[in-house]
């Protein structure tokens, strides 16, 4: 998952909608606002000196201001924005010009040339920081490069040890870093096999080194309409999940802009949200969480056991009708009998929407009896939009033994994680420094997911128990 930029067809949509931003954001702002008188000396303290010359580097490159408002600092986040001055909710925080942004455009096209389409966008953006990174000051994009983080500076899963993955089995993200891992080594492999028809003309570099440039990718391009693009000076916002400023690219002017949401007083950080980012998503691409994120979900499955009686008919129409197509962000990858579990506030009380009812229908479809349950809903599919189970099944008992199944598969998840996570603590004393950190990510992505399969445990048992 890369950054995603609202696209802009056409340049007058903000004047009109930003007083409508500043009072949706003002509710939500209490984080940022503690910050908000911060003193002229403490907000010096806060620029990082060593990058004074991007900005300037950057516009003279652009032939045009970028940024008057904002400064590159340090934060425990790595570099950050800070408002150089006071700032206004509406008022144009930076416009970075296409021409200034990288993209697997920027490849020379000898290099282009040899790589097949299996390699995609990141990988080739990949490819263009580790050759820029091996010109050194050669490089036309030398103040930039060399102010991206260092390899140890990136706590992205992929970048985890087994032991340290191991914390996180009972979450989706574990197979989804594997499955990152090894789409990474893939692609280094495409490229050096490209490369090696021509051993002198092309450097050489490491699957780590690749890994690392990868990395830089997925936790600061945007996905664009080049494919992916680093925006540089933009990506030194760091996310702020309730911010509602985020990176607009305007297809017409060719610039990325990005608007304040609300008042920054001189000196405070400015953060914009990525994405509405589950934490599996923040840490896979990202390398941090957040607490209490309400995007947080589960990835959860279901099988037929294969001692049903009924293991080959419920097969068979499953395959018939079961059909999905998943647009989420956070969904690392969908099968028929894979579901998302989204937290249900409250345990879902009153609420219609709750546990969803593809996973329900599943429930419905597993408890059936006999092949006349079966048929029964097939029949009822027919006559409706061709999905099976959709509606609760007329007989009562049946539908509680549907529910009751969900609950008790939920509630056996809930456990490993629970094992999983009372695992983690005595293991902390041995920690230090970045494995402490990793040990917290790891207990806040379970404790998140944990807590969203309760409220869907707690929106079923509320359920069987109104019918
Ligand atoms: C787009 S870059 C932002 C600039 C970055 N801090 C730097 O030093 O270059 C994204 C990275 O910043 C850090 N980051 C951003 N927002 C964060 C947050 N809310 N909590 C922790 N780390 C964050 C993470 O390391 C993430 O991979």
């Amino acid at each position: 998952m890369l950054l995603h930029s609202v696209i802009l067809t056409n340049t007058w949509w903000a004047p009109t909608q930003r007083p409508v931003l500043s009072t949706l954001v003002r509710c939500f702002s209490t984080l940022s606002d503690s910050f908000a008188s911060v003193s002229s000396l403490e907000a010096s303290s806060r620029i990082d000196e060593t990058c004074n010359d991007l900005l300037p580097w950057l516009e003279h490159k652009a032939g045009v201001g970028i940024s008057s408002t904002l400064s590159i600092g340090k934060s425990s986040y790595g570099k950050a924005l800070y408002a150089a001055e006071n700032i206004q909710t509406g008022d144009c925080l930076l416009k970075v010009p296409y021409s200034v942004q990288l993209s697997p455009n920027n490849l020379p096209e000898e290099i282009t040339c040899l790589l097949g389409d299996e390699v995609g966008n990141v990988a080739r953006v990949a490819l263009l920081i580790l050759r820029e990174k091996e010109m050194g000051k050669d490089s036309e994009w030398a103040p930039y490069i060399t102010r991206l983080p260092r390899l140890g500076e990136l706590n992205n899963t992929i970048f985890w040890t087994d032991k340290e993955l191991a914390m996180i089995r009972p979450s989706a993200l574990y197979k989804e870093t594997l499955r990152q891992k090894t789409q990474i080594e893939k692609d280094f492999f495409a490229v050096k096999l490209a490369f090696s028809q021509f051993p002198d003309k092309f450097q050489d570099f490491t699957l780590q080194e690749f890994a690392h440039a990868y990395g830089l990718v997925t936790s600061r391009a945007w996905e664009s309409s080049k494919g992916v693009s680093l925006i540089p000076f933009a990506d030194f916002f760091n996310h702020d999940g309730n911010s509602e400023s985020y990176v607009l690219s305007d297809e017409t002017l060719k610039h990325t802009e990005v608007i304040a949401d609300r008042d920054f007083a001189l000196g405070e950080e400015v953060r914009i949200r990525y994405g509405k980012f589950s934490n599996a998503t923040l840490l896979l691409d990202f390398g941090f969480t957040v607490s209490c994120n309400s995007y947080d979900q589960v990835h959860f499955e279901l099988n037929i056991p294969q001692n049903d009686r009924l293991y080959k008919q419920k097969l068979e129409i499953l395959d018939r009708h079961f059909t999905r197509s998943v647009k989420d962000v956070n969904v690392f990858n969908s099968s028929w009998n894979s579901f998302t579990i989204k937290e249900v506030p409250g345990g879902g009380r009153r609420r219609r929407k709750g546990v969803p009812q593809s996973l329900r229908a599943f429930g419905r479809i597993l408890t059936c009896d006999s092949e006349q349950e079966l048929n029964d809903l097939v029949t009822e599919a027919a006559q409706n939009d061709g999905r099976l189970a959709r509606f609760p099944l007329k007989n009562r008992d049946s539908e509680i033994k549907a529910h009751r199944l969900l609950i008790f598969e939920i509630s056996r998840l809930i456990e490993e994680y629970s094992n999983c996570i009372k695992l983690l603590v005595p293991s902390c004393s041995n920690l230090c420094g970045e494995s402490v950190l990793r040990w917290r990510l790891a207990q806040e992505l379970l404790t998140g997911e944990v807590r969203v399969l309760e409220s869907a445990c707690a929106w079923l048992e509320n359920y069987c128990s109104s019918l």
